[in-house]
């Protein structure tokens, strides 16, 4: 196989504990799991299951206390702290649930500034296309606070686009929009999968926005403990109803 097959990035036997003994907290408790290359994975699960954890690790913004992470053929989790700057700024894209875009930069200033900072050279033809795709018309010398929340994370995905990073991270992209805004960016992001080859990861609360994803991982205490391909809205819903049923402890000679 080429470098060009297989996973996009891989986790190996991923274990993050918070605190010691009888408070110890296993946010991460022995994860395995591959991340498709050219699709968007959505990684769901209760409150405190591991997610923001996991997705941390990957893409090395935290560091796991044991086990192996690597994305795009780089070994995340043996890098020191200036070469995963490095990686972070050029091989990885962040979308964030509160935006954090650049206040005093207009919104293509915004969407430029990973090449700027990177000092790459530009994809012109790419640039125009991310653009085009994020469709702002001629609000793109409009600063964040003229835009509206949906807009803002619009430029804020064409942001992490951009560079053409190997992987995109996205951390609840649309757990602070209205439901018409969430469908917006979903589907950008779905295009940029389906129609650019981007791999995406997405954590997310939201059955509707994991229904737009390739595959849904989900976690429960810090373990892997099922997927689902092509998802839709129904059977997220009807997975995560199982897992809470299966969690809630059943006292012994109850049944
Ligand atoms: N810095 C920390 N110090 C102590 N405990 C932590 C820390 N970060 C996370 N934890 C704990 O690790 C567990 C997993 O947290 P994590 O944030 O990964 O869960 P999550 O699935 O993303 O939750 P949420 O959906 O609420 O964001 C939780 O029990 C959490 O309290």
């Amino acid at each position: 196989m080429g470098t060009h097959d297989g996973p996009i990035a891989t986790a190996r036997e991923l274990v993050k504990t918070y605190g010691a003994g009888e408070t110890a907290v296993h946010a991460l408790d022995g994860v395995d799991v591959d991340f498709a290359r050219g699709e968007l994975t959505a990684i769901m699960g209760p409150s405190g299951s591991g997610k923001s954890t996991l997705m941390h690790c990957m893409a090395g913004l935290d560091r796991p206390d044991s086990g192996e992470v690597v994305v795009d053929g780089h070994r995340v989790s043996a890098m020191d702290e200036r070469r995963l700057t490095k990686l972070r700024r050029t091989r990885l894209g962040f979308v964030f649930q509160a935006f954090n875009l650049v206040p005093t930069l207009t919104a293509l200033e915004n969407i430029t500034l990973p090449l700027d900072i990177a000092r790459a050279p530009v994809d012109k033809a790419h640039l125009a296309a991310v653009i085009a795709a994020v469709g702002l018309g001629d609000r793109l010398d409009h600063k964040p606070a003229q835009l509206s929340g949906g807009q803002q994370q619009r430029v804020a995905c064409a942001r992490a686009l951009v560079t053409r990073p190997s992987v995109v991270f996205a951390d609840e992209p649309t757990g602070n929009l209205d439901s018409t805004s969430a469908a917006e960016v979903l589907g950008f992001l779905r295009r940029s999968v389906d129609d650019g080859g981007q791999s995406i990861v997405m954590v997310t609360h939201d059955p509707t926005a994991a229904s737009y994803a390739h595959r849904v991982l989900f976690l429960a205490d810090g373990r892997l403990v099922g997927e689902l391909t092509d998802p839709t809205q129904q059977s997220v819903l009807d997975r995560l109803g199982a897992l809470q049923r299966a969690a809630v402890p059943v006292r012994a000679g109850a049944l």
